[in-house]
């Protein structure tokens, strides 16, 4: 029987979220805590992304995986929380279609008294997670409703699922200049053809307005990217579950993060103005 497009009140490990479904058997899954996509399933495809078996989803810090939204700091780029504000917050529903094969979930967080006192603005976020065919587009809108303006960093920490990293092969950033954060060094360019993961990655590549391709032994993903003009690539390899009691010991082996990301020169928002980035990715074969 062909399944009803629909989206879904459910429960995941214990947080509210929406499931997603299409007409063709495409479903995903997102979180309220965090507005974190958490599963993504193609039709007649596996789960394509990562969460971790040891994740927390009681909001007392981010869920392991899936696609953290970072906002308003990559990372440790400023001296707010880690990867932003936005992680352990409640968003809430703002839209929701399905219409021509597609259906999408649109999820609102804003400021509050308690961002205010760590980041002095008033924001809107907004993220649209859209499920079509084999096709995944994630799209992010920042509006300043406030009257100065604001500057940021962030991201879209899309934790892919893979059968074995050190089988995958990441192409597209070939010529690109990047930050290697393992290394005190100045950006160097990229002379590999393909990114193989073979050690610890932790990279942000600078300007990457192309398409990326993940291929492994079973499949191929093609990855784009609109608006966010970085692309930072992590795996955190052996021992990580010193590091990050939230992954099992060989987690690292089971993602690739391939994040659509603004680090290397903040993004000024004026007032009454918005921003958007989208990061798309679509099952090749
Ligand atoms: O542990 P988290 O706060 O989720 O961060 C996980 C990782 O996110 C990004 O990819 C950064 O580039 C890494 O430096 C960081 O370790």
């Amino acid at each position: 029987m062909t399944p009803l497009p629909s989206v879904t009140p459910c429960d995941f490990h214990g947080t509210p979220a929406l499931r997603l479904t299409t007409g063709d058997g495409a479903s995903a899954v997102v979180s309220l805590l965090g507005g974190q996509l958490l599963s993504w399933v193609p039709p007649g495809e596996k789960e394509q992304l990562f969460v971790s078996e040891r994740a927390v989803f009681d909001g007392s810090k981010p869920i392991r995986g899936g696609v953290p939204v970072c906002f308003p700091q990559f990372a440790d780029l400023g001296g707010l929380p880690k990867h932003g504000l936005l992680r352990t917050r409640r968003w809430e529903v703002s839209d929701q279609s399905q219409h021509n094969g597609c259906t999408l979930v649109s999820l609102v967080c804003g400021d509050d008294a308690a961002s205010r006192t760590l980041w002095p603005h008033a924001f809107r976020a907004e993220l649209t997670v859209a499920i079509e065919g084999e096709r995944l587009d994630l799209e992010l809108s920042l509006t300043n409703p406030g009257e100065a303006p604001f500057a940021f960093t962030g991201a879209l920490h899309t934790y892919l699922k893979v059968a074995e990293v050190e089988e995958v092969s990441l192409e597209g950033l070939y010529g690109l200049d990047y930050l290697d954060k393992l290394k005190d060094a100045a950006p160097t360019r990229e002379t590999a053809p393909s990114l193989v993961v073979e050690r610890e990655v932790d990279r942000i590549y600078y300007d990457c307005a192309r398409p990326l391709l993940l291929r492994d032994e079973q499949h191929t993903l093609g990855i784009n990217t609109e608006g966010f003009s970085d692309v930072v690539v992590w795996n955190p390899w052996e021992g990580a579950e010193a590091r990050f009691p939230d992954l099992a010991a060989k987690d690292f082996r089971r993602f690739l993060c391939v994040e659509a990301a603004v680090a290397r020169q903040p993004v000024t928002v004026a007032p009454g103005e918005e921003w958007w980035g989208r990061q798309t990715v679509v099952v090749l074969s």
